[in-house]
């Protein structure tokens, strides 16, 4: 195989796979920020990642029964508290909750995922599958979406509060500490895939899984896009609005 690429080089490859794949290109979320879908609409989206949020700790659970060190797992597990909360403070779950309140969906029916499109459930289960079964520098490595997901989240915040009279900044108050969250995760992520691959095969194994986790996120939105947009065929047992 070619020669391993530097640093600055893996992180520019990084880069280019998050510039054409990452779903802030994704028609559906240009709908959403752009004021342009229905409160129904807004409400699938919301009900369906509910889903993602709460299978981030159960995939960061996975990776953290992997790693090797205390030191490793002790950064690691930063992240089961910023989403499961720690028993006083609330976590991204319980804030992703207080989104779907706001936007007047029961409770206990958006927790039950009866609702959910199957798209979705089989997009994040196949996160935590990825997690599970593939290389711990593959499972580390796939979390590096978050490089952008500040963009999108600051996109999305701003453009929902100018266009619906149905969000306010406090049921959208789920995005503002990952504003500063992801940054952290990305910082230790990015130099771990930097500083551990040992050969250019494990470096292209880092790239493949960042392209993996942009698919699965835009997976998602196709999910959504299909069902409630256009055609706008919700599969039976889906949330109808
Ligand atoms: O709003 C978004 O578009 C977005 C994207 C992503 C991402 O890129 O995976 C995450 C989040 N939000 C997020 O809130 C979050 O907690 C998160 C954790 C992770 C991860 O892979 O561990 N991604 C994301």
């Amino acid at each position: 195989m070619t020669d391993m690429l530097s640093p600055d080089e893996l992180h520019a490859r990084l880069q280019a796979i998050g510039d054409e794949r990452y779903h802030i290109h994704h028609p559906f979320h240009r709908l959403l920020h752009g004021g342009k879908l229905t409160k129904p609409q807004v409400q699938a989206w919301a009900l369906n990642r509910y889903y993602y949020q709460a299978s981030i700790p159960r995939k960061d659970a996975t990776v953290l029964a992997r790693l090797p060190t205390a030191e490793l797992r002790r950064e690691w597990r930063r992240r089961l508290v910023d989403h499961d909360g720690d028993g006083t403070a609330p976590g991204g779950i319980e804030r992703w909750l207080a989104l779907t309140d706001g936007l007047g969906l029961d409770r206990d029916y958006v927790v039950s995922l009866e609702g959910l499109l199957p798209g979705t459930r089989f997009a994040v289960d196949a996160y935590v599958a990825f997690v599970r079964d593939r290389t711990l520098l593959e499972a580390v490595a796939s979390s590096l979406t978050e490089m952008f997901s500040p963009n999108i989240i600051s996109q999305r915040v701003a453009g929902m509060l100018k266009n619906y009279d149905f969000v306010s900044e406090t049921t959208l108050a789920y995005f503002t500490p990952r504003l500063t969250q992801a940054p952290v995760d990305v910082a230790f992520a990015l130099d771990y895939v930097k500083r551990v691959p040992r050969t250019r095969a494990e470096q292209e194994q880092v790239l493949g899984a960042l392209r993996f986790k942009c698919d699965l996120l835009w997976a998602q939105l196709d999910a959504l896009h299909f069902a409630y947009v256009e055609p706008g065929l919700p599969p039976p047992g889906a949330f109808r609005p």
